[in-house]
């Protein structure tokens, strides 16, 4: 770049010198300032593009089921000091004698969202993780947080992979129990993205138990496995000694290492650990990506529904299990935990370590669930019925619940007709659709 010649005409020889010395050197000074400033942007152009690409994986083509997210960069959104803190120990602080402590992760999901209601209708302290990810609507989980804190419950929005967010948690309260509901859920959403079900399920839940088992005190962890499980296993009703080692979908493998990780943690480090292998759980604030949930939607907007069959065209059936009783189930699970054992990362003694079905026991057919939602909306649905596509899922559950019987009194109670009814009047509530649907669903108490 040049600069022109000094001047010799009318300043002496040093000021002519040192003005052509100035320029020169405020020359250099705007060129390295450009060169800092193209670097600058070519630096946060990359930190961009790196954080869209992992916060934003692909979208899926399947229209329940949009995206998961890493959430990689998820603790950039919990807050800290001391407004948090209060909120975080204010929420986490029981009110009733002996009342718990209780982390619930995953506590803007579906059954996240109703034992936190029921443990904190009772007078346990109450503290959400969610990392509101976007596998469903997140707009629903809003909803479900919204009314969370209506009932002072605080959620922190965060990821159970970030182990330095759960520290700090624990610094703040020392927790008597976590309900673990936090997962990648959603057997067929596992073909089109394996490893969100690994990072969730596997991952996530190594990070939970590795900050809980260096807690102290360390608490109880009661946390969510699934039916899923029993897979290819062809003895019914499904009881929890039968075979569990031919999982017919990635997220039923997930579940069922999760119970393996379990056994290990308590034998390593004594944390008392109780696994829950809930049976297709629906009900009002449900899971969007679910059959009942997205057959209502479609048959509502005049659309076709897949029916599967098996491939021997017999009916697909399922042990539908109404929220109510899993979280009755839920709460008796954390009133039976034993206490872990260990501390500063040390087993001190043998540990509770329990499995328990929670399901309906009596399984209704796809067929017979799309009956009872035309009935209760009043339209017809257009079915489609096709052999069941090799997605992961299987053919019939049926569960035995008679273990979480004698040892916490779970009894369902509720039907599918009842409890598709009460899914239906939220939903067409929460949707705002009163006005197509059955008078009597919204006379319904
Ligand atoms: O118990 C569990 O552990 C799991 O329960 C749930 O899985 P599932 O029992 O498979 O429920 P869901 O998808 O509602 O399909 C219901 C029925 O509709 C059939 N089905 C499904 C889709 C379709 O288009 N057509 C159809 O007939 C389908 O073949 C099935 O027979 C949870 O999603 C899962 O997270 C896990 O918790």
């Amino acid at each position: 770049m040049g600069s022109s010649p000094p001047d010799t005409s009318k300043t002496t020889k040093l000021e002519r010198y040192n003005s052509y010395i100035r320029r020169v050197n405020s020359t250099k000074l705007l060129q390295a300032s450009s060169k800092l400033l193209f670097r600058v942007t070519l630096l946060v152009a990359l930190v961009l593009i790196l954080f869209f690409t992992l916060n934003y994986p692909p979208i899926s083509d399947n229209p329940h089921h949009i995206h998961a997210t890493n959430n990689l960069f998820s603790s950039a959104f919990y807050g800290s000091g001391a407004g948090w803190e209060k909120q975080v120990r204010h929420s986490s602080t029981p009110r009733r004698p002996n009342g718990f402590s209780v982390l619930v992760t995953g506590a803007a999901g579906f059954v996240g969202t109703h034992c936190s209601l029921a443990l904190k209708k009772r007078g346990d302290g109450v503290l959400g993780l969610d990392n509101f990810n976007s596998y469903y609507d997140p707009s629903l989980k809003r909803a479900r947080q919204k009314l969370l804190e209506k009932h002072q419950i605080f959620v922190v929005e965060g990821d159970i992979n970030d182990s330095e967010l759960l520290h700090k948690l624990f610094d703040i309260v020392p927790f008597s129990h976590i309900l673990h509901l936090a997962a990648q859920a959603g057997v067929r959403y596992a073909m089109q993205n394996p490893l969100s079900y690994v990072n969730s399920n596997v991952a996530g839940f190594v990070t939970l138990l590795e900050v809980a088992k260096s807690a102290d005190p360390q608490p109880a962890i009661v946390w969510a496995s699934s039916s899923s499980v029993y897979g290819l296993n062809t003895e019914v009703p499904f009881s929890e000694g039968h075979r569990t080692d031919q999982p017919a979908s990635l997220y039923a493998a997930t579940k069922k290492a999760g119970e393996e990780i379990a056994h290990t943690y308590n034998h390593i480090y004594g944390l008392s650990l109780t696994g829950l292998r809930f049976f297709t759980v629906y009900g009002p604030w449900g899971r969007p990506d679910m059959a009942y949930f997205f057959f209502t939607k479609d048959i509502l907007q005049r659309k076709s529904i897949n029916v599967y069959v098996t491939q021997e065209g017999k009916e697909v059936a399922r042990d539908f299990t109404y929220i109510d009783d899993i979280v009755k189930g839920c709460v008796g699970a954390l009133d039976t935990a034993e206490k872990s054992t260990g501390s500063g990362g040390k087993k001190r003694a043998p540990a509770q370590l329990r499995v328990y079905n929670l399901g309906n026991t009596a399984p209704v057919t796809v067929a017979k669930l799309v009956g009872i939602l035309e009935s209760l909306l009043n339209v017809k649905a257009k079915k489609h019925v096709i052999k069941m596509p090799r997605n992961g899922d299987v053919p019939y559950t049926h569960a035995n619940v008679s273990l979480a019987y004698r040892d916490f009194g779970y009894k369902p109670t509720t039907d599918l007709a009842t409890g598709l009814r009460k899914f239906a009047k939220w939903y067409t509530s929460y949707y705002g659709i009163e006005s197509r649907v059955k008078k009597e669903i919204q006379s319904d108490d």
